[in-house]
């Protein structure tokens, strides 16, 4: 039996945790992770989203260093300083999951590139979400390089056929995650009762 008022107490905690460190998740919740992010709404049931798994310290510090190379050579390098606490971040994180949206040209006219983009984004906060249940700290980026064509091209998302949403860091949390203070949803919202009003 689901618990609802924990689901959504745990729901309501959810916060991005970007420093993270070994463990990240295991090879099952890895898997329900993943899954998790199939339940996202996917207007034409396209799925437009695809992943790719960078676990382990080898695969990080490589797409970290691709990452870096193409920042550094492009347009916008970071500043020394910039570099070192970016290197420094991704040094200790045990698994990014870098995502794309495949754009499908064929529905275009039906269902456009806006709507397959935001059921990508739909499914990487799923991800976030799936993160946050199982304990572990996630935060989603689309710093260092994730607008540099070269870079999507080198890491198999060529941005003829993909778009690079950017990637999530997982693992576990550094520390206890603070909890935000978030607005008020009222804040946001209107009733809107007809025409009338
Ligand atoms: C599409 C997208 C891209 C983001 N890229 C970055 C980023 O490159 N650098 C950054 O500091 N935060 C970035 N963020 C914000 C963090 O992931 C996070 O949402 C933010 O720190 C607020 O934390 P919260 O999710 O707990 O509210 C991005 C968020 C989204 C939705």
């Amino acid at each position: 039996m689901v618990d609802q008022t924990a689901a959504i107490d745990l729901l309501l905690k959810r916060n991005s945790m970007k420093l993270v460190q070994a463990p990240g998740p295991s090879d099952e919740e890895l898997a329900t992770i993943l899954q998790a992010a199939m339940t996202a709404p996917d207007h034409g049931a396209l799925r437009p989203w695809r992943f790719k798994v960078i676990r382990g310290e080898e695969a990080v510090q490589q797409f970290a260093e691709l990452s870096f190379k193409h920042r550094q050579a492009s347009a916008m390098p970071f500043t020394e300083e910039k570099l070192a606490s970016s290197k420094a971040w991704l040094a200790d994180v045990p698994l990014i999951i870098a995502v794309a949206a495949q754009i499908n040209h064929q529905v275009i006219e039906k269902i456009d590139e806006t709507e397959q983009l935001l059921a990508t984004g739909a499914a990487m906060t799923q991800i976030l979400n799936a993160c946050h249940f199982l304990g572990y700290g996630a935060f989603w980026s689309t710093g260092i390089a994730t607008y540099i064509e070269d870079f999507q091209t080198a890491i198999g998302f060529d941005p003829l056929d993909y778009r690079f949403m950017g990637f999530i860091a997982i693992g576990t949390p550094k520390m206890a995650i603070p909890q935000k203070e978030r607005p008020n949803y009222q804040d946001f919202t209107t009733m809107w009762t007809g025409s009338g009003n």
